[in-house]
């Protein structure tokens, strides 16, 4: 990229997420991700460009050396922070300014810093594999939490037995961030039974939300961009997979991708042991969730029993980090607070906010079993459960490309599920590290979310025809607050 020859126009808007805006090159397979702040920030607008280049290397860093180490070499691409001409990213802010999403639009795009983070442009196949390629096709899903926690330390026994999405799914709904309930539920993506898998994968494409996405030759064309309504045409997304599939295939081109998606998966491709000398504690919680809507004899058919290297075993070892459950971790948290109080200067030795080098990993690795009342029991429980929410908040991507004749016989390139008829590749992205202060946070959500499904869930058992006007007190903290009033 040279760096005075910077033109918006080679440019264009590809996505965001909720602290980023991503635009692709039109040429190269390269992405820009440019991070972005809320419109009334205006800390943010004066934070010094060696500030933000500072967090952008936070973000490179956390990736290469705490991610990489435990999700693995191939499917982790940290990219490089790079500075920008001012000029350069505020014709690209006008630019893309009316291709973003209404509901994303309370941020503004940062082009006061002159940084931005870039990458390889990971919707497509990399470039070794990449050559002159057919159309390629990519699936974006992001899995969220796989597993049900099981902690001594939880109180709301609903969690054990109802995962954190599907309750959370009430929530979403009912303060109007999503229209239709999703029928997905991350357990049965995670279950490794390639029936459930099937299923959670058609789940995600009946309702989207921020879960799925696909694009073909880089543009999005399934998938919701708008937050609040995401009636998506299976019909249409069918048309699109037809040059995928064999013309014998035709009537069935979705179910065919939804094999290959579970092939990719289940597949261990470069079989790299990332993270297998310091796997988390296994969890022993149930293995199904009750929130799912799958049949019980299947739920209670597949025990977490993916394959060791694949990528969804990667990503829930990652989750399982956190043994403690929020409930568990929020006191810690508490204690690391009141000794940083007493002792502010430790902050900087105890890594707090980084620097995320070799030595953070060691204190996430060598953190003691049980607490034995030093600080450093609390700080690495504390920097375990943050690698776990960037692990429960990550997105998979992947790349697919029908194969030439010649490369069916390479073994490593070809998904077993359900024939041989991609080459692929998968990474993930976003692995941003979650700021220590947001522990406060979650704690707070985790209630608001339990407290919300339980009282929905009971209004409807007990009033199954109960008029649909209803409102929902939040009691937490000592104030009493109309959070709903739902019609
Ligand atoms: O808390 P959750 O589970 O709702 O996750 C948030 C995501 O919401 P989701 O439920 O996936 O729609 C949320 O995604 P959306 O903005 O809803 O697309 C963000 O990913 C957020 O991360 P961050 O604060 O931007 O670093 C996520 O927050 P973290 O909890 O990961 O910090
Ligand atoms: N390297 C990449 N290659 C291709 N597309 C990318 C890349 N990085 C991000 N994207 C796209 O841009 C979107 C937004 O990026 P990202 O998820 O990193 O944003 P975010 O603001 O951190 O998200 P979140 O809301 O989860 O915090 C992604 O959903 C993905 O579609």
């Amino acid at each position: 990229m040279e760096l005075d020859k910077m033109d918006e126009n080679d440019w264009k808007y590809h996505g965001e997420g909720n602290k980023s805006l991503v635009v692709s090159h039109v040429q190269h397979s390269q992405v820009l991700r440019l991070l972005k702040y809320p419109t009334e920030d205006a800390e943010h607008a004066h934070q010094t460009s060696e500030q933000a280049f500072k967090h952008i290397q936070n973000i490179v860093e956390f990736s290469k050396n705490v991610m990489k180490p435990l999700l693995g070499e191939t499917c982790v691409h940290h990219g490089e922070a790079v500075k920008l001409p001012l000029d350069f990213l505020r014709q690209l802010s006008l630019k893309v300014q009316q291709e973003r999403p209404e509901s994303r639009c309370d941020k503004v795009m940062d082009t006061f810093s002159g940084c931005a983070l870039c990458l390889p442009n990971l919707t497509q196949l990399s470039a070794c594999r990449l050559s002159d390629r057919g159309p390629q096709l990519c699936i974006e899903i992001k899995p969220k939490c796989g597993f049900l926690p099981s902690s001594q330390l939880i109180m709301k026994e609903v969690k054990r037995r109802v995962c954190r999405f599907c309750m959370h799914q009430h929530f979403k709904i009912a303060n109007g961030k999503w229209k239709r309930m999703s029928r997905y539920c991350p357990l049965d993506l995670f279950s490794g039974n390639k029936q459930r898998m099937y299923l959670a994968i058609k789940h995600l494409l009946e309702e989207p939300q921020n879960n799925l996405k696909i694009f073909k030759n880089g543009e999005l064309i399934y998938g919701c961009e708008e937050v609040a309504s995401c009636q998506q045409d299976l019909d249409a997304l069918a048309c699109h997979l037809g040059p995928y599939f064999p013309p014998q295939d035709t009537d069935a081109p979705v179910n065919e991708l939804i094999q290959a998606i579970v092939g990719a998966l289940l597949d261990s491709p470069g079989c790299d042991h990332a993270g297998d000398h310091w796997r988390a504690p296994p969890v022993d919680g149930c293995t199904y969730c009750e929130g799912s809507p799958l049949p019980c004899e299947l739920l209670q058919n597949g025990n977490h029993s993916l394959p060791k290297d694949c990528i969804l075993h990667k990503i829930l070892q990652a989750q399982m980090l956190d043994n403690l459950d929020i409930e568990g971790v929020y006191p810690l948290y508490k204690r690391v607070e009141r000794y940083l109080e007493e002792f502010p200067k430790e902050r900087g030795k105890l890594q707090i906010d980084g620097p995320y080098n070799e030595k953070f990993l060691e204190k996430l690795k060598n953190c003691p079993a049980e607490d034995d009342g030093s600080i450093e029991y609390p700080v690495g429980k504390v920097h375990q459960y943050r690698v776990s929410m960037t692990a429960k908040d990550c997105s998979i991507l992947i790349a697919l490309s029908p194969c030439g004749e010649d490369e069916l016989l390479e073994p490593n390139l070809d998904l077993q599920a359900p024939k041989p008829r991609f080459t692929y590749s998968v990474s993930i992205l976003d692995l941003d590290p979650k700021p220590y202060e947001s522990i406060s946070h979650q704690y707070k959500l985790d209630s608001k979310i339990v407290n919300y499904y339980l009282w929905n869930t009971q209004a409807n058992q007990n009033k199954p025809h109960a008029p649909a006007t209803h409102v929902y007190l939040e009691r937490d903290a000592q104030d009493c607050t109309l959070v709903f009033q739902a019609v």
